[in-house]
Protein backbone atom coordinates (compact mmCIF):
# COMPACT_ATOMS: atom_id res chain seq x y z
CA UNK A 1 0.00 0.00 0.00
CA UNK A 2 1.38 3.26 -0.81
CA UNK A 3 2.12 5.86 2.14
CA UNK A 4 0.18 8.50 3.20
CA UNK A 5 2.27 11.95 3.16
CA UNK A 6 0.09 14.71 5.86
CA UNK A 7 1.35 18.13 4.21
CA UNK A 8 0.40 21.70 5.43
CA UNK A 9 0.35 24.28 3.24
CA UNK A 10 -0.14 28.24 3.73
CA UNK A 11 -2.22 29.87 0.88
CA UNK A 12 -0.96 33.34 2.34
CA UNK A 13 -3.31 36.24 0.99
CA UNK A 14 -3.05 39.82 0.46
CA UNK A 15 -5.55 42.27 -1.58
CA UNK A 16 -6.53 39.48 -3.81
CA UNK A 17 -3.57 37.91 -4.51
CA UNK A 18 -1.42 34.52 -2.76
CA UNK A 19 2.22 33.96 -2.51
CA UNK A 20 2.94 31.61 -4.49
CA UNK A 21 6.67 29.67 -4.38
CA UNK A 22 8.44 28.13 -6.49
CA UNK A 23 10.42 25.03 -5.10
CA UNK A 24 14.43 24.70 -5.37
CA UNK A 25 14.88 21.47 -4.71
CA UNK A 26 13.77 17.62 -4.60
CA UNK A 27 11.86 16.06 -6.88
CA UNK A 28 9.37 18.53 -8.13
CA UNK A 29 12.13 21.57 -8.15
CA UNK A 30 10.98 24.31 -10.45
CA UNK A 31 7.40 23.69 -10.16
CA UNK A 32 5.47 25.87 -8.27
CA UNK A 33 3.59 25.23 -4.36
CA UNK A 34 2.35 26.79 -1.56
CA UNK A 35 4.95 27.04 1.05
CA UNK A 36 4.75 24.46 4.17
CA UNK A 37 5.53 20.64 4.10
CA UNK A 38 5.17 18.06 6.26
CA UNK A 39 3.78 17.41 9.71
CA UNK A 40 5.74 15.61 12.51
CA UNK A 41 4.70 13.20 14.99
CA UNK A 42 3.31 14.81 17.78
CA UNK A 43 2.42 17.75 16.02
CA UNK A 44 -0.71 19.71 15.32
CA UNK A 45 -1.74 20.91 12.30
CA UNK A 46 -1.66 24.25 12.93
CA UNK A 47 1.75 24.23 14.29
CA UNK A 48 3.66 22.44 11.57
CA UNK A 49 2.24 25.05 9.68
CA UNK A 50 3.53 27.98 11.75
CA UNK A 51 6.90 26.34 11.97
CA UNK A 52 7.29 25.32 8.48
CA UNK A 53 6.99 29.33 7.39
CA UNK A 54 9.54 30.53 10.19
CA UNK A 55 11.98 27.68 8.44
CA UNK A 56 11.10 28.48 4.90
CA UNK A 57 10.66 32.07 4.87
CA UNK A 58 11.21 33.79 8.00
CA UNK A 59 8.13 35.22 8.56
CA UNK A 60 4.69 34.41 11.54
CA UNK A 61 1.71 34.27 9.89
CA UNK A 62 -1.96 34.49 11.18
CA UNK A 63 -3.88 31.59 10.51
CA UNK A 64 -7.78 32.09 9.43
CA UNK A 65 -9.21 28.79 8.88
CA UNK A 66 -8.83 25.76 7.33
CA UNK A 67 -9.79 26.28 3.75
CA UNK A 68 -9.39 22.57 1.82
CA UNK A 69 -7.92 19.47 2.03
CA UNK A 70 -6.85 18.00 -0.73
CA UNK A 71 -6.16 14.55 -1.42
CA UNK A 72 -3.96 13.52 -4.64
CA UNK A 73 -2.40 10.21 -5.63
CA UNK A 74 1.34 11.09 -6.59
CA UNK A 75 3.49 8.08 -8.41
CA UNK A 76 5.31 6.86 -5.01
CA UNK A 77 3.09 8.49 -2.16
CA UNK A 78 -0.52 9.36 -1.56
CA UNK A 79 -1.13 13.21 -0.59
CA UNK A 80 -2.87 14.72 2.15
CA UNK A 81 -3.05 18.25 2.16
CA UNK A 82 -4.77 20.62 4.71
CA UNK A 83 -4.46 23.92 3.07
CA UNK A 84 -5.54 27.02 5.38
CA UNK A 85 -6.11 30.65 4.22
CA UNK A 86 -3.62 32.70 5.51
CA UNK A 87 -2.17 36.04 6.26
CA UNK A 88 1.48 37.51 7.06
CA UNK A 89 1.72 38.88 10.84
CA UNK A 90 4.60 41.34 9.60
CA UNK A 91 5.40 42.67 6.04
CA UNK A 92 8.53 41.29 5.08
CA UNK A 93 9.42 37.43 4.55
CA UNK A 94 12.83 36.02 3.05
CA UNK A 95 13.04 32.81 0.42
CA UNK A 96 15.41 30.68 2.88
CA UNK A 97 14.69 27.24 1.03
CA UNK A 98 12.63 28.53 -2.16
CA UNK A 99 14.33 29.76 -5.48
CA UNK A 100 11.50 32.47 -5.97
CA UNK A 101 8.20 33.70 -5.03
CA UNK A 102 5.29 35.95 -6.19
CA UNK A 103 1.97 37.58 -5.48
CA UNK A 104 -0.14 35.84 -7.92
CA UNK A 105 -3.49 37.39 -9.26
CA UNK A 106 -6.45 34.83 -10.60
CA UNK A 107 -3.95 35.81 -14.15
CA UNK A 108 -1.01 35.22 -12.55
CA UNK A 109 -2.09 31.92 -10.64
CA UNK A 110 -3.00 30.45 -14.24
CA UNK A 111 0.26 30.63 -15.76
CA UNK A 112 2.23 29.19 -13.09
CA UNK A 113 3.95 25.61 -13.84
CA UNK A 114 2.27 24.12 -10.60
CA UNK A 115 2.92 20.41 -9.17
CA UNK A 116 0.38 18.12 -9.84
CA UNK A 117 -1.84 18.33 -6.77
CA UNK A 118 -2.04 21.99 -6.70
CA UNK A 119 -3.87 22.75 -10.52
CA UNK A 120 -7.37 21.75 -8.86
CA UNK A 121 -6.67 23.84 -5.63
CA UNK A 122 -5.82 26.79 -7.74
CA UNK A 123 -9.02 26.39 -10.25
CA UNK A 124 -10.79 26.45 -6.85
CA UNK A 125 -9.44 29.64 -5.50
CA UNK A 126 -10.20 31.15 -8.43
CA UNK A 127 -13.93 30.25 -8.26
CA UNK A 128 -14.15 31.08 -4.62
CA UNK A 129 -12.62 34.30 -4.98
CA UNK A 130 -9.62 34.13 -2.84
CA UNK A 131 -7.61 35.40 -5.51
CA UNK A 132 -9.01 38.09 -8.29
N1 LIG B 1 4.63 22.57 0.69
C1 LIG B 1 3.88 22.08 -0.27
N2 LIG B 1 4.01 20.79 -0.63
C2 LIG B 1 3.21 20.36 -1.63
C3 LIG B 1 2.28 21.18 -2.28
N3 LIG B 1 1.64 20.46 -3.24
C4 LIG B 1 2.17 19.21 -3.22
O1 LIG B 1 1.86 18.28 -3.95
N4 LIG B 1 3.12 19.14 -2.23
C5 LIG B 1 3.92 17.95 -1.93
C6 LIG B 1 5.35 18.08 -2.34
C7 LIG B 1 6.08 17.21 -1.33
O2 LIG B 1 6.06 15.86 -1.80
C8 LIG B 1 5.20 17.30 -0.08
C9 LIG B 1 5.73 18.31 0.92
O3 LIG B 1 6.93 17.90 1.34
P1 LIG B 1 8.18 18.86 1.55
O4 LIG B 1 9.35 18.11 1.06
O5 LIG B 1 7.94 20.22 1.02
O6 LIG B 1 8.11 18.93 3.12
P2 LIG B 1 9.18 19.35 4.17
O7 LIG B 1 9.37 20.84 4.12
O8 LIG B 1 8.71 18.75 5.46
O9 LIG B 1 10.49 18.68 3.58
P3 LIG B 1 11.76 17.96 4.12
O10 LIG B 1 12.07 18.58 5.44
O11 LIG B 1 11.41 16.51 4.16
O12 LIG B 1 12.76 18.28 3.04
O13 LIG B 1 3.91 17.73 -0.52
C10 LIG B 1 2.15 22.55 -1.88
O14 LIG B 1 1.36 23.34 -2.39
N5 LIG B 1 2.97 22.93 -0.87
Amino acid sequence: MRTTLDVVSALILENGTVLATQRGHGAFAGKWEFPGGKIEPGETPEAALVREIREELDADIEIDGLYRTVEHDYEDFHLRMRCYRTRLASPTFSLLEHRSALWADADALGGLDWVEADIGLVEQMKRDGLVR
